[in-house]
């Protein structure tokens, strides 16, 4: 702990276990196999992983919906197992679906749900959290006629109306479109900025990419990474140069035999590692084969590039059906 009562991380699990029983039909299910992740205080941390890489039910063990069957986790240094009311207290859960009730206003809904957990009238901060999510407005409006966007908000609203510290968002953006999207992600980082660590698994690797300071990927019931963004994306020691002649190119000059050097839109396109090639190097060769430059640029691996790396086959069907969804 660096400042009194105040944890470095948000979140500790250490070695989390669960294994979902079998039936008459179906097997035993091991879906989460030894998860050690820690969200430091004050963070956005990006949950990421293909379908059924065991995400939801990392998050529904720390709301406490789920029963671990290994190892341990923490919220706000409170225990799930021995301190789970504490822990439960510490978090605010976002769901995927949208579920309100429709029969009654954002201000009602807040002050249902805050009776729920139990905080007193002097405490509850209803107005607060609609002004914060900017839908004060429509404060006595009924539900059934917010947009999406209001909806979501409000959603988010009710996961903080017992002031958790902790918010994790299940799919914040799913099937959203940009510009819903763009304006979700301002309401996050707001809410990050007013100090409220952020936990946000997502499809959309744009999303992680633009928004998070760490990002894990899980696979299979495993963590594959685990760190802050940008030592993630350096991961990959790998980049694009790109050259456009002067004449367009029929074919790949000679000199590229031993690289990755393709020709796209009649561009010559080379992958290489950085810490093995140098771009003076690969331009030397080009010149070499009596070619001139019109115009050449570089471009480095993004975080889809090393979420498949990482994730292998399971990867690229969630990349795909996450582009098919877009
Ligand atoms: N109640 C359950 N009983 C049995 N198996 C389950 C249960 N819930 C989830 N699983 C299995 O556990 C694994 C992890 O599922 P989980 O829902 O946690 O993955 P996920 O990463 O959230 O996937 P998605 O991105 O599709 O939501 C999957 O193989 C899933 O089929």
């Amino acid at each position: 702990m660096t400042q009194p009562d105040l944890p470095d991380y948000a979140i500790i699990a250490e070695g989390l276990e669960k294994t979902y029983a079998g039936s008459k039909k179906r097997e035993p299910k091991q879906a989460l196999k030894g998860i050690d992740l820690k969200v430091r205080r004050g963070s956005i941390f990006g949950l990421l992983g293909p379908n059924g890489a065991g995400k939801s039910t990392f998050i529904n063990i720390l709301a406490g919906l789920t029963n671990k069957t290994g190892g341990s986790a923490s919220i706000w240094g409170h225990d799930i197992a021995t301190a789970s009311r504490q822990a439960r207290a510490s978090i605010g859960v976002v769901p995927q679906e949208i579920n309100m009730d429709v029969f009654f206003t954002p201000f009602e809904t807040l002050e249902l749900m805050a009776g729920f957990y139990g905080v007193p009238k002097g405490e509850r901060r209803s107005d607060e959290l609609l002004e914060v999510m900017g839908l004060a407005d429509k404060r006595n409006a009924y539900v059934r006629q917010l947009s999406g966007g209001m909806k979501r908000r409000l959603l988010i609203a009710k996961a903080l109306v017992h002031n958790p510290p902790v918010l994790v968002l299940d799919e914040p953006t799913a099937g959203v479109d940009i510009e819903l999207r763009r304006q979700l992600w301002e309401y996050v980082v707001k809410l990050n900025g007013l100090g409220v660590t952020i936990v946000l698994t997502t499809h959309y690797l744009e999303e992680a990419q633009e928004l998070c300071d760490d990002i894990a990927i899980i696979d299979q019931g495993r963590v594959v990474a685990s760190e802050p963004k940008h030592s993630l994306l350096r991961r990959l020691d790998r980049k694009t140069l790109i050259i456009e002649a002067e004449t367009e190119l029929s074919a790949v000059p000679s000199g590229f035999e031993e690289l990755d050097a393709q020709l796209r839109d009649g561009a010559l396109t080379i992958t290489y590692r950085a810490g093995q090639t140098s771009v003076g190097d690969l331009i030397a060769r080009f010149n070499e084969s009596g070619q001139r430059i019109r115009d050449l640029r570089t471009e480095e691996p993004d975080l889809e590039d090393v979420f498949l790396a990482l994730t292998y086959n399971s990867g690229q069907a969630a990349t795909q059906e996450a582009k098919a969804a877009r």
